[in-house]
């Protein structure tokens, strides 16, 4: 056979290359520990489509993004995350650069599994199964926050939802992770109530495209959802390579617990005080910290993760993020 009908046949294998029918499951054995009968669910029901499902458990952070890096997307066509937000965040951050990488899916074991949420996804077995097999990929442009100015130096670090200043920052990195385990989503809800009663009027300066607000605290989001099911950002949709920014703009205790309340009651969109602007870059600062004189920490997909100030865009890559069809 000559070299050009080897080429030919090269040529044609290429066109119909279909991917594998395989999934990296990558598990945090921390997280969904009472959810441990939903997971053995999703994969049999998996394994039942004729699918083969690689199942690796994380050792400690880190290793999901590690994992994430080096898939192999001629193997596996799938990287499925039996996790929560800061799990999947990881493998969000091993896939963000990568042009080749497989499309990801969830099997929500956190604790407010936003992304979850987000995409639609019913937290029964059968749904989620579906979604791993023959989902809809989205194709997203990851937020990517970096501490300090915009100078190319620091390593920036990829949101899939969202990154947060003030008191919902204060939260985040107040609640560890043996009480996030022990008490659900009320460690947040003490947290909070602690949070509160330690409140200084810390004032912000948040840079949207160059234009300046002052805020009591900011989430820049990627997501309409927040903590769960509650709404922050309506007009939010993922495929849109959009920053939505949220401010709040009422200083005081009171006034915090009003927001927070309003977000449980679905009606933070339509509160005094609060407003969302959308914007390809931004930069979070203090202006004053009002003698509060403690670290200023940024949550990134619900964890702990920089320090302000920070700068935020648009990640250059994308992820194939699957959706229920
Ligand atoms: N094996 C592990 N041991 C300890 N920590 C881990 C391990 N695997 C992942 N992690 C880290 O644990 C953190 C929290 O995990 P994860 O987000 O999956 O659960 P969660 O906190 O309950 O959920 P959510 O983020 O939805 O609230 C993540 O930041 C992740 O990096």
């Amino acid at each position: 056979m000559g070299a050009v009908s080897w080429l030919l046949i090269g040529c044609d294998a290429l066109m119909t290359f279909t991917p594998p029918k395989a999934v990296l499951l990558i598990r945090n054995p921390i997280a969904g520990r009472r959810r441990r009968g939903l997971l053995e669910a999703v994969v049999r029901r998996v394994r039942a489509a004729g699918w083969r499902v690689d199942l690796v458990d994380t050792e400690g952070a880190g290793d999901a993004r590690r994992l994430a890096e080096s898939c192999d997307a001629s193997r596996y066509a799938v990287i499925a995350v039996a996790g929560g937000d800061g799990t999947i965040n990881e493998v969000v951050n091993g896939l963000a650069h990568r042009a080749d990488g497989p499309a990801l899916a969830i099997v929500p074991l956190g604790t407010a599994n936003v992304l979850a949420h987000e995409l639609g996804l019913e937290f029964k077995a059968a749904a989620i199964a579906q979604t791993i097999v023959s989902g809809h990929a989205l194709l997203v442009r990851p937020g990517e926050a970096s501490c300090g100015p915009v100078d190319g130096t620091a390593t920036p670090r990829c949101f899939s939802l969202m990154a947060g200043a003030g008191f919902d920052a204060k939260v985040v990195a107040g609640v560890s992770a043996p009480l996030k385990r022990r008490l659900g989503r009320a460690a947040y809800v003490w947290r909070s109530l602690i949070e509160a009663r330690r409140y200084r009027p810390v004032r912000y300066a948040v840079e949207v495209d160059g234009k300046r607000y002052e805020a009591a605290s900011v989430i820049v989001t990627r997501s309409r959802h927040y903590a769960g099911p509650y709404v922050v950002a309506p007009d939010a949709t993922l495929g849109e390579p959009l920053l939505h920014v949220c401010l709040f703009e009422r200083w005081g205790r009171l006034q915090t617990l009003r927001f927070g309340l309003a977000l449980l009651l679905g009606r933070l969109p339509r509160t005094g005080g609060y407003r969302v602007v959308t914007g390809n870059k931004v930069t979070i600062s203090v202006l004053s910290d009002a003698g509060e004189h403690r670290r200023q920490p940024v949550q990134i997909d619900g964890d702990d993760a920089l320090t302000l100030p920070v700068s935020i865009g648009l990640a250059p890559g994308a992820v194939r993020l699957l959706q229920p069809a």
